[in-house]
């Protein structure tokens, strides 16, 4: 029994340890469990916390990022907004009042929107607050009057200032004030309609009717409480009319203080403590701007009133250009214009058969040079070379024409420029070649051999004509005779002047003329011209600077019609049309002849010998022609000397006294010159006659072998080789020294240029020797003599020989008898003697007193009077020695000796 019991209890114990066993595992499982179940509770938890933060931050990027764009988006947006609302209210209707200035439209610009205050947009900069009124809306104000009445006057001055002058008509209704709230635009000519007016001008603008698409009546109606009280219903019915229909007929109300009737032409404001709210922008509300001072006011209306009184601005050089170039024809004449009248309407002149010709006069510094231009621009651009052809000449000193001519910057050429003139005031010569080549033109179209509109109209402007016509000498002779017949037959074979003077004398020299002046029924007077017009005509003292009277009847009071002149004078722009019209120009069309009377022509290449050496068995012409210089004609041509076998073919240059040449007196007073020179007896006792000359010319004798240097014995400037140019150097001579040697190697190249010849350069002027020495270096052949070996004994020879002698008055008397003997029977031998003696007393005294032998002379720094003995009508010719400039007479040709350009042979001294 206890067994059994003890039994029990043992299984009991076994199987209570078992269930307390069991159940400890149970509660660790739990236990384990439950630690699980927190540790997944607080990873949750962590999880959520870290989701919750990272939701924050997310959020928040987002919230950035939108924000960000919203401000680019209305950045750009107000950009857009700021961009319109500068092209819709550009210049004074949209500039704040600090930054203000009146700005005219375009020609053909629609009006736009005008300022009255600013539109706030969150934090950027407000945007215009903008609103229409002309061809667009009425404005009808409601709010307080005072603040009313300063937007007004901001719309006036701006809608004002926004449009040219004269096209806003203004009109203030305003009976509590008696206008006074808008009297600072008074004076633009502002219409004040009284207080009982009111009717009256309803009734006006109902049937107004626009006379122009650029017109605008702006009625500005401040309204009191009697005005709407007394308003009928036909003024009312007229009122409605206005609104309605006053728009599209340009009128614009501007309103307070009474009703419109709704119409989408009405554009309403509600003001507000200066907060506008309108109708055209919805919720929007604009914050008004102070309203422009007083003063800006009155200021901007007296301006505009004083422009008013003075027309439209003047035309400017663009206005004045033909709609299509060169499509006008010239068989009735030529019709351009040169300005415009204060009315703005262009004033065209006439050059035809009446009137032919023109004579413009004005004071220094009057505009004459400017009119021209404008002239010339309009006429050429209306006229091509086929209709117009232009002869320029300019006596000033200026160089007014040289735009016309191709230069080293610009190569364009004027196309129906045929000929310039630049700078001719000391060259009469060349203003008279002129007349002669249109004397001749008028001539060969006068023979019937002209077709109107087959040749060019030939328009000359002489600029300062009276330079030409002062001399009292035979020049101004044949110039007024020339001047008289192209006056008077001119027009009618499509040749016409314009004389141009600066200098009331001018008038008064051909006033002399009666036949000549009479032809001039074209005037156009700069202001302060005087005599141009009529005694009794005073226009020309009254208009202002840039202005002018043209007269088309000689200048009869009555006939004068006011120009306002453009300014022609900026060359870049003339520069841009210029080239227009020469790469239009036709096939064959030449560049101008241009004479630039300060510019020395260069020795055309057409008369060196370079490269050429003509053979010995080449035909000799029968008489060669020896180039000298350039004639101051129309074509350009050299002037030659005919050197055939006949007695006085030589040519003496005369002229350019050197530093070594001793004075005439010294010279023939005792003869030293000579003795010292040549006369040691060592040029003819040891050389020449000792054929030194040939062994020169076939052995080292040329010069820059050191020759001509080497051969003065007395240690004379010029002992290193001849042409280094050093001081010292023998290169001491005048200017006309260097033209003198210029004219004999001219000579001699151009000769040498013809056919075989044979040279001797006899140089016995130190100062030469340099210009000697490259001539002989140029020529094909040549013999070199100086003071040690000079003599006039040449050798026999096939082919002419040309004595080339620089400083022949240096021979000395010992020479004299050779020297004579060649000159007189050299020519019909083929030898000549071109030489340089320093003055006509040397000539003289070396040919004692005859000076048949010499057919032609060039003559330098010599005066007319100087040179009677070689001259066949007692006294001399008339001349007056200037710069680069000779006298060329050839008894053989010449009836008077003509004026020659030396031509530079060597660039080396100008
Ligand atoms: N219509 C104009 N508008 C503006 N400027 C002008 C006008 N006319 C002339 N001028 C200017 O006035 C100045 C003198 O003009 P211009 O040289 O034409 O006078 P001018 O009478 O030919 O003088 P001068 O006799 O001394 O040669 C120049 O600077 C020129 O640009």
């Amino acid at each position: 029994m206890g067994s059994h019991r003890n039994a029990l209890v043992a299984a009991i114990r076994q199987e209570l340890a078992e269930a307390r066993g069991t159940a400890r595992a149970v509660l660790a499982a739990a236990e384990s469990a439950r630690g699980e179940a927190q540790n997944r509770r607080r990873l949750v938890r962590d999880a959520y916390a870290t989701c919750l933060n990272q939701l924050a931050a997310a959020r928040d990027s987002a919230r950035q990022d939108i924000q960000k764009r919203y401000h680019g988006e209305a950045a750009r947006l107000a950009g857009h907004l700021r961009g319109l609302a500068t092209v819709s209210a550009s210049g004074a209707a949209g500039a704040p009042w600090r930054l203000w200035a009146p700005s005219e439209p375009e020609p053909g610009h629609a009006p736009g929107l005008v300022r009255i205050g600013t539109i706030g947009f969150g934090g950027s900069t407000p945007l215009p607050g903008l609103i229409p009124l002309l061809d667009v809306a009425h404005l009808h104000l409601t709010g307080p009057a005072a603040t009313l009445d300063e937007l007004i006057s901001g719309v006036l001055l701006r809608t004002l200032g926004s449009t040219r002058p004269g096209e806003v008509e203004l009109t203030v209704y305003d009976p509590e004030r008696l206008g006074e709230t808008l009297g600072a635009f008074a004076p633009l000519g502002t219409r004040f309609v009284p207080p009982g007016g009111f009717g009256e001008l309803i009734g006006e603008l109902a049937e107004y009717d626009r006379p122009a698409e650029d017109l605008w009546r702006v009625v500005v109606l401040l309204a009191d409480e009697a005005t709407t009280l007394g308003m009928t219903r036909a003024q009312r019915a007229q009122l409605d009319r206005i609104t309605r229909s006053g728009v599209s007929r340009g009128v614009h109300l501007v309103v307070r203080g009474l009703e419109l009737p709704d119409h989408p032409t009405v554009e309403r404001l509600t003001v507000r403590e200066r907060v506008a709210v309108c109708s055209s922008l919805g919720t929007l509300s604009i914050q008004l701007d102070p309203p422009p001072a007083t003063e800006q006011i009155t200021a901007f209306c007296r301006d505009v009133a004083l422009r008013l009184r003075q027309g439209p601005p003047p035309a400017r050089l663009a206005d004045l250009e033909p709609e299509r170039q060169w499509a006008e024809s010239a068989r009735y004449g030529l019709i351009a214009p040169i300005g415009d009248s204060t009315d703005g309407n262009l004033v065209e002149v006439p050059l035809g058969d009446e009137p032919g010709h023109a004579l413009i006069s004005g004071p220094p510094g009057s505009g004459k040079t400017n009119l021209l231009y404008t002239w010339l621009a309009t006429l050429t651009t209306r006229y091509g070379p086929g209709e117009l052809a232009l002869y320029l000449l300019d006596f000033k000193d200026g160089e007014s024409f040289a735009r016309y001519a191709p230069g080293p910057r610009d190569p364009s050429w004027l196309p129906q420029v045929r000929l310039a003139g630049i700078g001719v005031k000391d060259d009469r010569e060349f203003g008279l070649a002129v007349l002669r080549h249109l004397g001749e033109e008028l001539r060969t179209r006068a023979a019937g051999r002209h077709d109107p509109g087959e040749r060019p109209r030939i328009v000359a402007v002489l600029d300062e004509f009276q330079v030409l016509l002062d001399g009292r000498d035979t020049i101004a002779d044949e110039a007024f005779t020339l001047l008289e017949d192209l006056a008077r037959r001119g027009c009618e074979h499509g040749v016409h002047l314009i004389l141009v003077t600066g200098d009331q004398a001018g008038i008064q020299t051909l006033q002399g003329r009666p036949a000549l002046i009479g032809r001039f029924t074209l005037r156009i007077a700069l202001p302060n011209a005087r005599r141009v017009l009529a005694g009794d005509n005073l226009a020309a003292s009254v208009i202002p600077r840039h202005h002018a009277v043209v007269n088309a009847e000689s200048g009869l009071s009555g006939a004068n019609r006011i120009v306002r002149l453009p300014d022609a004078g900026d060359r870049t722009a003339w520069g841009a049309t210029q080239r227009r019209l020469w790469r239009a120009r036709p096939i064959g069309c030449e560049e101008p002849r241009v004479f630039d009377g300060s510019a020395v022509p260069r020795l055309p290449s057409a008369y060196r010998p370079s490269g050429r050496v003509p053979s010995t068995d080449a035909p000799v012409g029968s008489s060669p022609g020896a180039v000298l210089g350039e004639r101051i004609d129309v074509s350009a041509q050299p002037a030659r000397l005919r050197l055939g076998r006949m007695p006085g073919r030589n040519l003496a240059v005369i002229g350019g006294r050197t530093e070594s040449a001793p004075a005439d007196s010294t010279r023939a007073g005792n003869g030293r010159a000579d003795s010292t020179r040549v006369g040691n007896g060592r040029a003819d006792s040891t050389r020449a006659g000792n054929g030194r000359a040939d062994t020169a010319r076939s052995g080292n004798g040329r010069p820059g072998s050191g020759r001509p240097g080497s051969g003065h014995p007395d240690g004379r400037p010029g002992d290193g080789p001849p042409g280094d140019g050093r001081p010292g150097d023998g290169r001491s001579g005048s200017d006309r020294a260097d033209e003198a040697c210029d004219v004999l190697a001219a000579a001699a190249l151009s000769l040498a240029a013809q056919g075989p010849a044979h040279f001797s350069i006899i140089c016995l002027e130190p100062s030469a020797e340099r210009a000697a020495a490259r001539l002989v270096a140029e020529l094909p052949a040549a013999d070199w003599y100086d003071a040690s070996d000079v003599h006039f004994e040449p050798p026999a020879s096939t082919i002419p020989h040309y004595l080339i002698g620089y400083g022949l008055d240096a021979a000395g008397p010992r020479h004299r008898p050779a020297l004579r003997a060649l000159l007189t029977d050299g020519p019909e031998r083929r030898v000549h003697v071109l030489g340089w003696w320093r003055s006509v007393s040397r000539l003289r005294d070396d040919l004692a007193g005859v000076l048949d032998p010499i057919g032609a002379w060039v003559a330098l720094d010599v005066h007319g009077s100087e040179l009677s003995p070689l001259y066949p009508q007692p006294g001399g010719p008339l001349w007056r020695p200037r710069p680069r400039r000779a006298l060329f007479f050839d008894r053989s040709v010449h009836r008077t000796p003509e004026v020659i350009i030396p031509y530079e042979v060597n660039s080396d001294h100008t």
